[in-house]
């Protein structure tokens, strides 16, 4: 299994465990993200979900180049991207706070995935970022949307998208993507937030979720989403994009 749904008390926790490939996002993971969201709107009990990384290296390297690289017009890449940015969406609007455990790299589609949680939690080795550009596509499961929407500095997100590069942890602190920096073990960083988050109510996160869910209904978040997802299927068939990925999966170390 590619990964796993785990429960302690009210904390329900999703690992990415393909720390080989650095916890790169394949089919099934993305399944095990439309489990997670049916289980947290079935119990109303959870009061928090953490989503992290298996290992010390990775939270999540994008999407599996190596399978994805099967994908080549437009038509074809687009129920992909469209599936996860639905997934993806699913997760950033569940009822109770969502926590990326940044235990290491997020790049890409994994840099995606942590920004459309509610807060990210980095470990100081890590580094970030909107990478896509150096493969010649945008973000395409709502990355972008979602940092564009929730950086307080318009200019610093939109340089983060298109520098294409990945930051270390200060940088992202600075830049505001990143909520803490911790050192050392990530359960004790994610123990010690939690136990400052735990002194409020979990009704009151659920109604302070809900504030935030009606805000994105009004703009038509998902609307954007969409529109990111269709621009990005159309730079993917370009034969620079297929260049970049066949340039990444035969490198020599
Ligand atoms: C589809 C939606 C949009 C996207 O997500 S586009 C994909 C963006 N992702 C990428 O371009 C992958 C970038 N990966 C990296 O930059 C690095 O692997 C990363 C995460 C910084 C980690 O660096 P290192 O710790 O030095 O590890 P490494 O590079 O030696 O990789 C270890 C093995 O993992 C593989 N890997 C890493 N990311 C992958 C990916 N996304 N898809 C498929 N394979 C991936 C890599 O090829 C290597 O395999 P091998 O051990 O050489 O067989």
């Amino acid at each position: 299994m590619t990964f796993a749904i785990n429960r302690e008390e009210n904390i329900l926790r999703f690992t990415i465990k393909r720390p080989e490939i650095r916890n790169a996002i394949n089919h099934e993971v993305i399944d095990g993200l439309e489990k997670l969201v049916s289980t947290v709107h079935n119990d109303s009990t959870i009061q928090f979900v953490v989503i992290t990384g298996e290992g010390d290296e990775a939270f999540c390297s994008g999407g599996d180049l190596s399978i994805f690289h099967g994908l080549h017009t437009a038509h074809e890449a687009f129920p992909m991207l469209d599936r996860m940015a639905s997934v993806l969406y699913n997760v950033a609007t569940l009822p109770v706070p969502v926590i990326a455990l940044v235990n290491g790299h997020a790049v890409g589609g994994g840099c995606e995935i942590a920004t459309a949680c509610d807060f990210r939690l980095v470990s100081s080795k890590a580094k970030a970022g909107f990478i896509q550009g150096s493969l010649a596509i945008t973000s395409g499961w709502g990355g972008g949307t979602y940092l564009l929407e929730k950086l307080a500095r318009q200019d610093i997100a939109m340089h983060m998208l298109c520098e294409s590069k990945p930051y270390a942890a200060d940088a992202l602190l600075e830049k505001g993507w990143a909520t803490q920096v911790y050192d050392g073990d990530k359960e004790q960083a994610l123990q010690s937030f939690l136990i400052e988050m735990t002194q409020v109510e979990a009704s009151v996160h659920r109604a302070y979720k809900q504030m935030l869910i009606r805000k994105w209904i009004g703009q038509n978040l998902l609307g954007q989403i969409k529109e990111e997802v269709k621009n990005c299927s159309l730079l993917w068939e370009a034969e620079e994009h297929h260049k970049a990925v066949q340039k990444f999966l035969s490198r020599k170390k």
